[in-house]
């Protein structure tokens, strides 16, 4: 693993768009894994301010995101599919079709998480950004006895609930159910990219980053991943020796 501490946010989100930047350069029709949460919303504005100045261009770039809520339109603000759109995609030259989401809306929601897999499964991401859940979750892979290889349905924990209720307007509007990446889809990514930031995922960090390597810590599988950048800011890397 290759972990990087920056004093700062920005500093972060600079180095983490260079990384975008420079592999598109290379690759003009890479795949990109995404996420969402406020981890990245940095980063995807610092994309933003390189594709205005012309330093890239996503028109060749394919995406697939992590996750997506159960039970909500495109079109509902608190959707994945919605924040895309309003923090990156809109604002890029990304043609609507080379984006991809699961569709947490779908009639089959079963029949979604296998057509989401076959789509991965033609396309490994090149690098698959990740934020970290406070209980030590990727994507929504909740920490439990065991994970899920392959996209799946998943009950979303009480405390991933209340983490994520700051977006909505009652903790009663969360959604309860998800669809998620598996880790083992997530571990497919040539490069995964784990971003955190702040004190109160320093322990957290900690764990998942030298503990054991457990289901109970989702993020502790990266450990067996052979080409993992983490970037964390001071406070969130304040407990790494
Ligand atoms: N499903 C998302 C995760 O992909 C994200 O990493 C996590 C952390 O979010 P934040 O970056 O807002 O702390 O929240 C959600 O649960």
């Amino acid at each position: 693993m290759d972990i990087k501490i920056f004093e700062t946010s920005e500093q972060l989100d600079n180095y983490a768009a260079e990384l975008y930047v420079n592999l598109i350069a290379s690759k003009p029709n890479a795949v990109l894994g995404l996420a969402t949460g406020s981890t990245p919303i940095g980063i995807y504005d610092k994309l933003i301010e390189s594709y205005q100045n012309k330093k890239v261009s996503f028109r060749d770039v394919t995406t697939y995101n992590l996750d997506e809520y159960i039970g909500l339109t495109p079109d509902n603000d608190q959707s994945y599919a919605y924040f895309m759109n309003k923090q990156l995609f809109s604002h890029i030259d990304i043609p609507k079709e080379q984006t991809h989401l699961p569709n947490g809306n779908a009639a089959d929601v079963e029949a979604e998480c296998r057509r989401y897999d076959a789509l991965i499964a033609h396309n490994p991401a090149d690098i698959q950004l990740l934020g970290l859940g406070n209980n030590g979750h990727i994507g929504f892979n909740e920490p439990d006895d065991k994970l899920t290889f392959g996209t799946h349905i998943v009950e979303l924990q009480e405390e991933t609930r209340q983490a994520n209720a700051r977006f909505f307007s009652s903790l009663d509007d969360v959604p309860t159910r998800a669809v998620t990446m598996g880790v083992g889809s997530i571990m497919k990514a040539k490069t995964i990219l784990l971003v955190v930031r702040g004190s109160a995922k320093s322990a957290i960090v900690k764990e998942a980053l030298t503990g054991p390597i457990t289901t109970k810590v989702p993020a502790s599988l990266l450990q067996t991943h052979q080409q993992v950048i983490v970037l964390l800011d001071r406070e969130a890397g304040r407990m790494l020796g």
